[in-house]
């Protein structure tokens, strides 16, 4: 989901998973949608039906319509960095107090509010053209036309078997059903409402919400209009909400040309979140990120005094995922942009661990709990003293990612025997996906064989001292 700004208190932060971070901007190109742009007839209902209920004009420099990205908003008019571009007021955005207090009084307090979000949609939906949320509720996006992971089938999410996306959707959909299991008896109790709703539909209407809805004061919130925003991850426009008029609007950060479409940045996702909650990945994602996991094995003869020293240098008010803490989860490994630089984008915390992984002896664990002690507490964050020990620990992250990368080569290789003759948009995706991650783990790869040529040439780490 996204997150919204709020622009006279600080943005509420986005709980693990949920909703978009609005932002905007075009691509540098002018006119870079225009040729398949076309107003969208279906919208034309809406727009003034929005303007109607809300009393007041919505946006006059955007229109809707369609791109490669489905419905889409278009500046219709020049825009200038610093125009608002589009105000909503909170009156005509849907949010879980909508759903009718009956309902909600049946609700246990683990439901959230999503699943709170996702039952206004279904009864909405059942009410069609008797609703008063109609000409919004007709603009959703089918089920079909929806590609979140959550909805692929075993045999589709078998080509992302490879990527931690695998185990992300797997536990999302399980979340999902149990979301379902906690809210059934509300679903029975107003047949009139509800009845027919399956889990299939359920996991509709809840996709719905994280593909589209903002995290807001009101919980979360669907935003008419300003849902059809599409992202751009070079984006740096917010939607913004303004607590004490009740808005949410959003303000240019560049120029538009009539005609440009305007892309927003939902957040600084990843393509295996992107592709969870939103199912689109994006080319050359500067966010994009790979879960790598290293653990200390079980046949190596320290593993018990490893794990002990390990476990005393977690700072549990530390959450970052990159924090030794989350050993069980794995570290989350960004582009590597220069091979001779920092390594920015290899957590130092894997960098430690290697470090300790490494050491042969309780001496030489000893030395590192001291050093971390006479320092900030923090474990094997700089280069080992032996110079050898500093290659081999290097040198071991690198087979790891150079095992990574022969399995993602073969999971691609054969995502493309099998897509020569039955291709479709999931493959397409997955392929993407996988050449996104493999591009992540092999720019790791290159900058650790090349930090550990330049430390066997040299024979020193002074260098990297100073770059750590
Ligand atoms: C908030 S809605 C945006 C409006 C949407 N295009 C529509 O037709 O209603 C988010 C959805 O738009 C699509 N989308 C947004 N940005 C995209 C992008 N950069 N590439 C591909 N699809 C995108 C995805 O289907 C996503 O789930």
């Amino acid at each position: 989901m996204l997150l919204l700004g709020a622009r006279f208190q600080r943005p509420l932060l986005a709980p693990n998973r949920c909703c978009l971070n609005i932002r905007c901007k075009v691509s540098n190109s002018s006119y870079p949608h225009q040729v398949i742009q076309h107003v969208d007839d279906e919208c034309v209902d809406f727009l003034s039906w929005l303007r109607h209920k809300s009393g007041a004009e919505i946006s006059s420099l955007l229109s809707i319509g369609k791109s490669n990205y489905g419905r889409s908003l278009f500046a219709c008019k020049p825009i200038q960095p610093g125009d608002c571009i589009l105000k909503v007021p909170y009156s005509v955005q849907l949010a879980p107090d909508n759903l009718h207090p009956s309902m909600r009084s049946l609700l246990g307090e683990d439901v959230g509010d999503v699943a709170k979000l996702a039952l206004v949609i279904l009864q909405h939906q059942r009410l069609g053209q008797a609703s008063e949320w109609a000409p919004y509720i007709s603009c959703l996006p089918r089920i079909e036309d929806m590609h979140s992971t959550i909805f692929w089938s075993d045999e589709e999410l078998k080509m992302i078997k490879i990527s931690s996306l695998y185990h992300e959707t797997l536990k999302h959909k399980a979340q999902i059903e149990k979301d379902f299991l906690s809210i059934k008896h509300v679903l029975e109790r107003f047949p009139e409402y509800f009845e027919g709703v399956t889990l299939h539909k359920f996991k509709h209407a809840y996709n719905l919400v994280e593909s589209r809805a903002w995290i807001s004061t009101r919980g979360v919130s669907m935003i008419p209009f300003a849902d059809f925003f599409n992202h751009d991850s070079n984006s740096e426009t917010d939607v913004l909400s303004d607590d004490f008029k009740q808005v949410s609007e959003v303000i240019a950060d560049e120029n538009y040309n009539p005609g440009d479409e305007v892309l927003i940045r939902y957040g600084k996702f990843s393509n295996a979140r992107l592709l969870l909650d939103f199912g689109f990945i994006t080319p050359h994602n500067k966010y994009d990120q790979v879960k790598v996991e290293v653990n200390v094995p079980q046949h190596d003869h320290l593993h018990a005094l490893k794990l002990d020293l390990l476990h005393r240098h977690t700072i549990p008010s530390l959450k970052d995922v990159n924090d030794l803490s989350s050993l069980e989860n794995g570290f989350m490994v960004m582009e590597v942009k220069s091979k001779s630089g920092k390594g920015r984008g290899i957590p130092q915390s894997l960098r430690a661990l290697a470090r300790v992984l490494c050491c042969t002896s309780p001496e030489e664990l000893q030395d590192l709990a001291m050093e971390a002690a006479q320092n900030d507490g923090r474990l094997a964050r700089t280069p080992l003293k032996n110079t050898d020990r500093e290659v081999e620990a290097h040198q071991l992250l690198h087979s790891r990612f150079v095992h990574m990368i022969e399995n993602y080569n073969e999971a691609l290789e054969s995502l493309t025997h099998q897509c020569s003759e039955n291709d479709t948009r999931r493959m397409q995706l997955a392929r993407d996906f996988l050449s996104g991650e493999l591009w992540v783990l092999e720019s790791a790869s290159v900058w650790l064989e090349n930090y550990c040529g330049t430390l066997k040439r040299t024979g020193s780490v002074k260098i990297e001292v100073k770059k750590i």
